[in-house]
């Protein structure tokens, strides 16, 4: 022990150039030994134990080393900047000269660090964009981060994202934690425990149970076009109200509750809070391990709490009043019905059950907004593909809205043709999730790309590529219908859900509500820009906050004259 001690006393009494070279070595050994873990996952641990291992030292550097207060703050503060900047300097020299991804062309920041697309996304939150030029300048395949890659090639869609990919949910899915007991099946990036959860979820999405949720959503489209009809040739914003509808449709059949944003004209204050953060979240998002890390600060996530407390609340009001008989009427029923008949597939725990239950309403409502917002742009727009869709579902029901019937909306394709169309130049995720390629890694055409590389295909990007879709740029739904050979849609890379193991397993339950929706709307009015709105902004500026932030787009409904 006492030699122990004199050894300490050594290093401790050792001249400045003597620690400083010693503590970056240290930087550099450290770095070296976490080559091979996926680090982000306990980084919150390592700067906790950082800020320990600091204060220890200086505690010993007092007791041991006799050194007072301010001169042991002095050597601890040399000996952590000495380490960390041969960590830093060794992490950099190691992404740039030795990384398995170093082939790939890309900014020099985003070779380094993950930093570099969070302040791109920073500037604008449009990160879609920064992406696209990116692309522009360094070609189809771009070191987006130090170990992400970005395609730009139809065929590593189905090798990617295809029902047979090997590939996995990549870092950014840790960002909520990394323990697959305590977060949602978004965030489950285990291939098996993901596999048994979605089958929970896909109950509550089958023929039979959308069967249950159709009236509800349609009485929820009534209201919307009373409102409509009271504001009639008024502008409204129809991001926000898009947004109102689409979050009482998920308040309704995700939860069998009203968030009553419809007949309010406001917005629920719980779901107030999420949006009043979907920005920050969009920029952070960029570097895996920064919310992990910030959300594990008490008091960081206060800006949810409502809408935590809220998701909590309800289902344990849903627990008391469980009726195990009745045939469950919304999506957290069905999640809560695989609990308490303790199924494989259930939600591993409370906590996870929570945080599917958020996955629910934002994943439900956020996108079918964007896509209902995005469809009345484009009818506005074009006046005559409004026109041809509302003779379309005049011809299903010639009896107007009295004669309103879902199995008739069905029969007119061509709803569904707008509906793609919209989703196709304006997804609902402009980029989509990333991947992580297998071990062995893949290959994608002439390009090998290497084992735990995350990897991208842009949503947005990929639908706009005029090498796989003809006239890429214009507003055409005959392409998804008649015009479906001639302009070659089958072979063009279309994925507004995502595919296989991970695609949406909303996607039945958005179209139904988007038909429902879209079919009111065009048997009822006429929908137009309302003055002093040229549509510029809402199709030029959505931010990407994973999920599409859209600015506010002022319509004008004038109800039909159908003489
Ligand atoms: C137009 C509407 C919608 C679009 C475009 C859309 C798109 C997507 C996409 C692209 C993904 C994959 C995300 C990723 O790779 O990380 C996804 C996942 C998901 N979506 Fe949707 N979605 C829509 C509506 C819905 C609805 C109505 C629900 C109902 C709750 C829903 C629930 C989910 C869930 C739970 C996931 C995660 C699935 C998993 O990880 O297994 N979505 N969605």
């Amino acid at each position: 022990m006492t030699s122990l001690m004199d050894a300490f006393k050594g290093v401790a009494q050792a001249d400045v150039s003597h620690t400083a070279g010693a503590a970056a070595l240290l930087g550099v050994l450290f770095h070296l030994s976490i080559r091979k873990i996926e680090f982000e996952l306990i980084m919150y641990h390592f700067m906790a134990a950082s800020a320990i291992a600091f204060f220890g030292l200086i505690y010993a550097l007092v007791e041991v080393g006799e050194y007072g207060v301010l001169g042991a703050f002095a050597k601890a503060s040399l000996f952590a900047t000495s380490f960390n900047a041969g960590l830093l300097t060794s992490i950099g020299i190691y992404r740039l000269v030795f990384h398995r991804c170093r082939r790939f062309p890309g900014p020099l920041g985003a070779k380094l660090t993950r930093f570099y697309a969070a302040s791109q996304s920073a500037k604008n939150v449009q990160y879609y964009k920064e992406l696209r030029k990116m692309h522009e300048t360094y070609g189809d395949f771009v070191r987006s981060g130090p170990r992400e890659v970005s395609i730009l090639r139809k065929s590593a869609v189905p090798i990617v994202y295809g029902p047979n990919s090997e590939c996995l949910k990549s870092t950014w899915y840790g960002q909520t934690g990394n323990d697959p007991k305590k977060c949602s099946i978004h965030m489950t990036r285990d291939f098996n425990d993901h596999r048994i959860r979605r089958r929970a979820w896909d109950r509550g999405f089958a023929i039979k149970a959308l069967a249950t949720y159709e009236p509800r959503i349609k009485a929820k489209a009534d209201i919307f076009m009373d409102q409509l009809r009271k504001n009639a040739g008024k502008p409204m914003d129809m991001t926000a109200w898009a947004m109102f509808f689409s979050f009482d449709v998920m308040g309704e059949v995700g939860f069998g509750k009203d968030f009553n944003n419809l007949v309010s004209g406001v917005e629920h204050p719980a779901i107030k809070g999420v949006h009043a953060h979907m920005t920050m979240l969009g920029i952070l998002s960029m570097v895996p391990w920064l919310l992990n890390v910030l959300s594990s600060i008490p008091g960081a996530a206060a800006g949810y709490s409502e809408f935590f407390s809220f998701c909590a609340n309800e289902i344990k009001a849903k627990q008391k009043t469980w009726d195990g008989e009745k045939y469950p009427q919304d999506i957290v029923s069905w999640l809560l019905k695989a609990v308490n008949e303790k199924d494989v597939s259930a939600s591993p725990s409370s906590v996870a059950l929570e945080d599917d239950s958020r996955v629910v309403i934002i994943a439900g409502s956020e996108t079918t907004a964007t896509t209902l917002a995005s469809v009345l742009f484009y009818l506005a727009k074009y006046p005559e593909k409004q026109k041809k869709l509302q003779q379309f579902v005049d011809l299903a029901m010639p009896g107007g809205f009295s004669e309103w019937n879902y199995e008739k909306v069905k029969s007119v394709t061509y709803i569904d043709d707008v509906i793609n169309e919209s989703l196709r130049l304006k997804p609902a995720l402009l980029n989509g999730g990333p991947r992580e390629t297998p071990a062995k890694g893949i290959q994608i055409d002439e390009m090998y790309i290497p084992g735990s590389t995350n990897v991208l295909v842009p949503i947005q990007l990929i639908h706009k590529d005029p090498r796989y879709w003809q006239q890429s740029e214009e507003f055409i739904p005959e392409r998804f219908g008649e015009k479906r050979a001639d302009m070659g849609t089958d072979k063009a890379p279309f994925l507004p859900f995502s595919l296989g193991a991970y695609s949406c397993p909303g996607k039945n339950l958005a179209q139904l509500s988007l038909r429902i929706s879209i079919s009111s709307i065009a048997q009822n009015f006429d929908v137009s820009f309302a003055p002093g709105e040229t549509g510029e902004n809402f199709d030029k500026e959505a931010l990407d906050t994973f999920t599409t932030t859209l600015p506010p787009l002022q319509l004008q409904f004038t109800p039909r004259n159908r003489d």
